[in-house]
Parts: structure tokens; sequence; C-alpha cells
């Protein structure tokens, strides 16, 4: 058994190839880190907007029937898996024309296992022999990032933005290292590309990281956020275009001083939806059943608000994404049939949290949070808040005024918040 150790897994999102100079300028990296004589792995995603418009061109095909099932799905996935793979491939070109030994697998050929539904995988395990026979025959590994085989050995997505999830898992089943290149300096304290004087976080906790991926800053997958917490992963967030030392993750066990500063991040989704179900509470079971079913399609909820309501009926509230609405419409219908419920969905919503440490502790920042919002004619709902993020919904299209009046209000557009964990 080899100590990995010193291994190290580059991810390149798809902003990070777009073009043949992207995919050189990777494998120079590749490369130079090759020679540097540690054992590489790269994970790459499709290309620029592949997955978009692989999705868009199946839309045009036809329309997924309500009744579809997985068959529909498994034929996504098939197509969507083309696009990693067509990635892999190229910078494995690339890497062979620097002389660099170098194979590419697709997710199943990696040995990377699921058993989760097409489109929504969970990684279950990684057998490592395949890359780890590469590394140790001195090639660089290329790993389609967002897939893993299913136990008929079918391909499965690993859900949008995934191949995060694909780098931390090789990196954490190997001991080693996972840096994720990506189109931004780091983790910000908003998202840079909506507010210029959003500042870079040298080092961020990693729970506070996860509950940011959670929150919808697309910068770092949430599984892969959650996943690397976990295993206490040495990651790093940085840019492909530049020389800047990025965003470290870091495991907090030093001191936090009661005077830091308690919000790190202003951080918003677009991708939400609202969802309101009105039963009647003589189908006791209906509340339980209905997150159940939504477990079983994987679908995560937020904002959860369950209460009693006139007449007899019992009123359920939960955000979840909207990309999700198709798939948890057709399990509800399914439990819903026959039984006398209204289910109400509102889509032009988007979720804005804050993100931090120790925020029940601090009232003042939901105080802070709501009159700032209310102050500015946005009206929010469905207050959520817990120690490390308080979320609201706010209408779609004053997400980003939210967001850039919340980043002021807190100050974080100072260039170093003190919440920044010393590495
Ligand atoms: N707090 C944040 N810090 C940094 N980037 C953020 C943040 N919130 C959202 N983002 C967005 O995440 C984007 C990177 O994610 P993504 O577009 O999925 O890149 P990739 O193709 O590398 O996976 C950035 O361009 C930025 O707009
Ligand atoms: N290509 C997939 C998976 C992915 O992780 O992409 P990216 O790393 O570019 O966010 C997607 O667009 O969702």
């Amino acid at each position: 058994m080899s100590d990995w150790t010193e291994l190290v897994v580059h991810k390149y999102g798809g902003t990070s190839l777009t073009s043949t100079q992207h995919v050189q300028r990777a494998a120079a990296q590749l490369d130079r880190a090759q020679r540097g004589g540690r054992p590489v792995v790269a994970v790459v995603s499709a290309r620029g907007k592949t997955t978009d418009e692989l999705l868009a061109e199946a839309a045009a095909i036809g329309t997924r029937p309500s009744d579809a099932g997985p068959g529909w799905d498994r034929e996504i996935d098939q197509l969507l898996a083309c696009g990693e793979n067509s990635s892999a491939a190229l910078l494995a070109l690339a890497l062979r024309s620097r002389g660099v030994p170098t194979v590419s697998l697709s997710g199943p050929q990696a040995g990377i296992t699921t058993s989760g539904r097409h489109g929504a995988g969970t990684i279950n395990a990684i057998d490592p022999s395949r890359i780890g026979g590469l590394l140790r025959d001195g090639n660089v590994a290329v790993v389609s990032g967002f897939q893993a085989a299913n136990r008929a050995g079918d391909v499965v997505t690993l859900g949008r933005g995934g191949s995060d999830t694909t780098a931390v898992a090789i990196a954490a089943e190997f001991g080693g290292q996972c840096d994720i290149f990506t189109d931004v300096d780091g983790v910000h304290t908003a998202d840079p590309r909506h507010i210029p004087d959003a500042g870079i976080l040298a080092a961020v906790d990693s729970r506070v990281m996860a509950e940011m991926a959670f929150a919808g800053a697309r910068v770092l997958h949430s599984r892969a956020a959650a996943l690397a917490a976990a295993k206490k992963l040495r990651l790093r967030i940085r840019n492909s275009g530049t020389d800047a030392i990025g965003t470290t993750i870091v495991e907090r066990s030093d001191h936090m001083p009661e005077n830091a500063s308690f919000v790190t991040a202003v951080v918003h989704d677009l991708d939400t939806a609202a969802m309101t179900i009105r039963c009647p509470a003589s189908n006791d079971s209906l509340t339980t059943d209905v997150f159940a079913v939504l477990a079983r399609e994987n679908i995560s909820t937020d904002l959860v608000h369950v209460a009693d309501s006139d007449p007899g009926d019992v009123v359920m509230r939960f955000s979840l994404k909207r990309s999700e609405l198709p798939i948890a419409r057709a399990a509800l219908q399914e439990l819903f049939y026959g039984k006398d419920s209204i289910v109400h969905v509102v889509d032009r919503v988007a979720k804005v949290s804050l993100v931090g440490a120790g925020l029940l502790n601090r009232p003042d920042s939901t105080a802070l949070m709501l009159t700032t919002l209310s102050a500015n004619a946005i009206r929010s709902s469905w207050v959520y808040t817990g120690q490390t993020r308080t979320s609201v919904l706010v209408p779609e299209d004053r997400a980003l005024d939210a967001v850039a009046l919340l980043h002021s209000a807190f100050e974080l557009g100072r260039p170093e918040p003190e919440l920044v964990v010393p590495v």
C-alpha cells in the first residue's frame, strides 16, 4: 500500500476549460505539479456551458413525459456524461502533447460507484486500484467529474456542480490534498461577479464553507464542502488563471474572540422555489410521508415550517431547489393522489443568507437583516435562523439588491473581515 499523503487532486471547472488555451493552461499546470514529484490526479468538468447546452439539446428533442420514469433520466445522464468525458480526453491529449504520461478515465472507469437515482447520485465508494495503478506507473490520472457507475454499470450524474464532490472524494480516498481551480481568486464575502467590493477570504472555516455552499455560493458544491469538513481534507479554492494563493478551507479549533466579526459572507441562491402544502389533519401520516418521499428522491428542503391551521388543516411550507421542482412534483403527486390536499408553489423567489458563526447569540444580526431589507422595500419572508446561517426568501428580482444592501450593512466590503481564521 503506497503512502498517498503527497497526492494532489486538481479540479478544473467548466469555466477553467472553456477554450483550447484554457485546456493547455491546465495541462501546463498539471505538468508543473507532476514535475514537483507529487502524484497528480486531475478531475474535470464539462467545458464552458456544455452541460447547459446538452440539456437544451435534450429539451429540443422532446419534453419529459410526466410519467417518464428512470428511463428518461438514464438517457439524460448518458448525454451529460459526454461533456465531462470530452474534457478528460482533451486534457489527456494536451498532457500527452507535452510528453506527460497520462490516462483519462470516466467516473465508472475510475471505480466510482453510486446507488443514487439518475441526476442525483451520491458517491458510495471509490475503488482506488485503477487510479492508484496509473499513478504508480508515473501517469497523471485524468478523471471525469460529476459521474459514477450504478449497480447496472450505467453512468449516474451527481447533481449540478458535482465535479467538486468527485475531486474531494478522490482526495479523501487517498488521504491527499485537493485544489479546486475556478474563475475567481477564491471564496469572497459575496459573489464577486455581482458585488464588486466583495473581499477575498484567505481562510474559511470548513463548517462555514459547507453552510455557504448549501446556501448557494456556487464556488464549491455543497456536498463537496460537507465531505471535506467531515474528512478534515486539505482543500483550497484557487483561480486557474492567476497566481493568487486562493482560499484555504481550515478546520477551526482555535479560540474565537467574543468581539470577532460574526458574519462572514452574504450568499444568494436563485435556484429556489417555495412550496406550501395544506392537507386535512385527519391525514396524520401525510406530513411525515412528504419528507420521506422527498428524501427518497434525494431532494433537500430548507426553511421548513409545519403548523396546524384552521379549519383542522395542517400547513407545511418549505423551500427547495427550483431545478428539482419537476421531480418533487411528480413524487408528491403520487403521494397526494385521491387525498384532499392543496399544493401551492411560488418559483419567482430567491434565498438570501447571512453565513457566519454564533449567529444565534447575535439576535441583532437577524434584526439588522430584516430592517435593512424592509427599509429598502424588499419583502422578506420565511425566516430561518441557525448558529451558522440566517436565511430569508425575497422576490427573485430583488435578490441582488438584497445582497448588496446586506453586504454593506454588515460592513463586509473590507479587504479582510475579522472572522478570517489565521492559518
Ligand atoms: N462567495 C463567493 N465567492 C466566490 N465565488 C462565488 C461566491 N458566490 C458565488 N460565486 C460564484 O461562483 C462562480 C464559480 O463557480 P462555477 O461558475 O460553478 O465555476 P466552475 O466552472 O469553476 O465550477 C464564480 O464565478 C462566482 O460568480
Ligand atoms: N458540468 C456539470 C458538473 C460541474 O461540476 O460543473 P462545474 O464544475 O463547471 O460547476 C455542471 O455543469 O453542473
